[in-house]
């Protein structure tokens, strides 16, 4: 591991849903965070601890992001806990506008955040709540079977702008233990890795599930799979609002909280839940360096 850092590192810790994140605001992109790095900061016993990295960076100081610098100021480059890079993640987009708020860069009301996975408008609501635009879902043709502990099920294959598989089981439990990412096949549905999420009804379009993140393990909470298992779940229960031209709200219990996910006629998704910054401060640069 290498790190060019010489001076404190500031950092806060932030969390939608329990899904949490270690967030580096660094607006000129000054800061090098390579992919252990990354893990390090992540690292729940070694590090500050976190399912994820939100690093702030103004998107004309990023080459991912410079193109969209005249619709968003802000770019989230998010990482993994293990350093590799996501290309959306629908909780830490509500964070990343909460992160922007407490530090002054906006104020409440609408925030434009760049993303890998384009920009996503984010509403911070005066009650607390964080609402996120998140766009359309994209279900290819194809699905995997996912199997835990002998007991094997379809998958759909859901993209919101990073891949989603999602299994209607009959108890959440049958997930097993999650640490490890469950086998599926075949492979080459997803070439890029995939998040898998169980899901097991509540009630009516009351669902909850559990999910194993790539790049992390299980989470507490995943915002894109959430909004994956709400578009799966209402085409499984024959209900697509570009039919029937009415917006539809599938409420998705996570480990961590509550998600709420309306789709409407013209594919839209939003999301809505809490988004909290909990913790500040400044990681010694001495720690940050390889152990001799
Ligand atoms: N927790 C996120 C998703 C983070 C990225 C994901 N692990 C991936 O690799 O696609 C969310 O709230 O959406």
């Amino acid at each position: 591991m290498t790190s060019t850092q010489t001076s404190p590192l500031p950092f806060l810790k932030g969390h939608g849903t329990e899904n949490d994140f270690v967030i580096v605001p660094d607006a000129e992109n000054a800061v090098d965070l390579p992919p252990a790095v990354v893990a390090r900061l992540c690292d729940r016993r070694a590090g500050i601890g976190g399912d994820g990295l939100l690093h702030v960076v103004r998107s004309a100081a990023h080459p991912d992001a410079r193109h969209l610098a005249d619709e968003a100021e802000w770019f989230m480059d998010y990482r993994n806990a293990d350093g590799s890079v996501a290309e959306m993640c629908g909780n830490g987009v509500r964070v990343f506008a909460r992160y922007l708020e407490h530090a002054g860069h906006v104020t409440a009301g609408e925030v434009a955040v760049a993303t890998r996975g384009g920009v996503k408008y984010v509403h911070l609501d005066k009650d607390g709540s964080v609402t996120v635009a998140m766009g359309r879902a994209v279900l290819p043709e194809d699905g995997v079977t996912v199997t835990v502990d002998g007991r094997s099920w379809p998958a759909r294959n859901v993209n919101m702008g990073n891949p989603h598989a999602v299994a209607f089981v009959e108890d959440l439990a049958h997930a097993g233990t999650l640490y490890d990412e469950p086998p599926y096949e075949p492979a080459a549905v997803y070439p890029d890795g995939v998040n898998i999420e169980f899901v097991v009804d509540r009630g009516p379009r009351h669902v909850a599930m559990r999910v194993h993140e790539r790049g992390a393990s299980e989470t507490r909470s995943c915002g894109t799979g959430a909004c994956a298992v709400a578009v799966a779940t209402a085409r499984r229960d024959g209900v697509d609002p570009a039919e029937s031209g009415t917006p539809v709200t599938y409420t998705v219990d996570v480990l961590g909280g509550t998600l709420v996910i309306t789709e409407h006629p013209d594919g839209r998704i939003d999301m809505t839940g809490p988004a909290v910054i909990v913790a500040e401060g400044t990681v010694d640069p001495e720690w940050l360096q390889p152990a001799s």
